[in-house]
């Protein structure tokens, strides 16, 4: 069984740190696992080592906006459309091993997570291929700064999450900046946030969405602005589909524990069963002395 796991989130959301702490972590496991860059405007000199597979390789965001006069975002959507109809390479550059793990790097635009055809065309090429899916959306730490960004965080998780239908977790990344931020925008309050603080920020309390005291709970809000914020709580409310995993690099327990995650929605290695010493071919023991 091949396992591929979709690394998503906006831009800067820190994918592809991710991705190679999530591939050194797998090795340090012994898996056979490769990361496959799926952006074509991907800086070469920004990865800690190189991917296994990059659709550079097949084409790049900087060739198609000189040689197509594409923008940057017309010129990526063009590149993932030229990935879609140039299947054959993707399928020999992803071989036919068969217990590989492949961390998949996809680029920041989030149109292409809540409504582009073009990553649920690429999951389902996957999963015909006999590859198991899960994706991972990662949102910045960052987010829980603003209220109203926050959830328009929390929104774009979820509309990614129903444009895929794939197993799947969120992560807040870049965790270990939280405990450096001076101020939580729900309670006003300086100096470090509480673990309550931001437990309502993994596991998204739609009373975040109200007035904060900074604001001044008396505070009268515009009527239609009102209404749609009680609307957004209510959707939250009736689809907790979206809650946070924290991602703090620096501790090396919090990688493993999303990992651990990651293979539970996969059923990572459900399917292996033990080998009977039968199984075995004579190789696999050691000659006699
Ligand atoms: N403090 C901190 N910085 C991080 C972390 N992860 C990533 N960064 C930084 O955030 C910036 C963006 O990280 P990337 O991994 O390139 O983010 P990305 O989501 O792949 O970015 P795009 O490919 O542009 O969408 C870089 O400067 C990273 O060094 C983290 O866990 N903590």
């Amino acid at each position: 069984m091949r396992y591929a796991v979709f690394v998503t989130g906006p831009a800067g959301a820190g994918k592809s740190t991710f991705c190679a702490n999530a591939v050194q972590h797998l090795q340090t496991l012994k898996r056979t696992v490769h990361w496959v860059n799926l952006d074509p405007a991907a800086d070469p000199n920004s990865f800690e080592f190189a991917p296994t597979i990059d659709i550079k390789d097949l084409i790049s965001l900087e060739d198609v906006m000189s040689e197509l006069g594409f923008g940057p975002n017309g010129g990526l959507v063009y590149c993932l459309e030229y990935l879609l109809q140039n299947f054959e390479w993707l399928d020999e550059e992803l071989g036919e091993y068969e217990d590989d793990y492949l961390i998949v790097d996809c680029p920041g635009q989030i149109e292409l997570y809540t409504h582009h055809p073009i990553l649920p065309k690429l999951i389902s090429h996957f999963q015909q291929l006999g590859i198991r899916v899960s994706a991972t959306y990662l949102l910045e730490s960052q987010f829980m700064e603003d209220k109203y960004k926050y959830f328009s965080g929390v929104l774009s998780a979820m509309s990614a999450m129903v444009n895929l239908e794939i197993p799947w977790i969120n992560v807040m990344s870049k965790m270990d900046l939280v405990s450096t931020r001076s101020k939580d925008p729900v309670s006003g309050r300086n100096g470090l946030r509480t673990r309550k603080d931001i437990s309502r920020y993994l596991d998204p309390d739609p009373l975040l969405m109200g007035p904060s005291q900074a604001e001044g709970a008396e505070k009268p809000l515009n009527k239609r602005f009102h209404a749609l914020n009680q609307a957004i709580v209510q959707l939250i409310e009736e689809n907790p589909l979206v809650s946070f995993l924290p991602l703090d690099l620096t501790n090396t327990d919090s990688i493993e524990r999303i990992v651990s995650h990651i293979d539970y929605t996969m059923q990572y290695g459900e399917d292996e069963e033990p080998k009977e010493p039968k199984d075995l071919d004579d190789g696999d023991f050691p000659d006699p002395e």
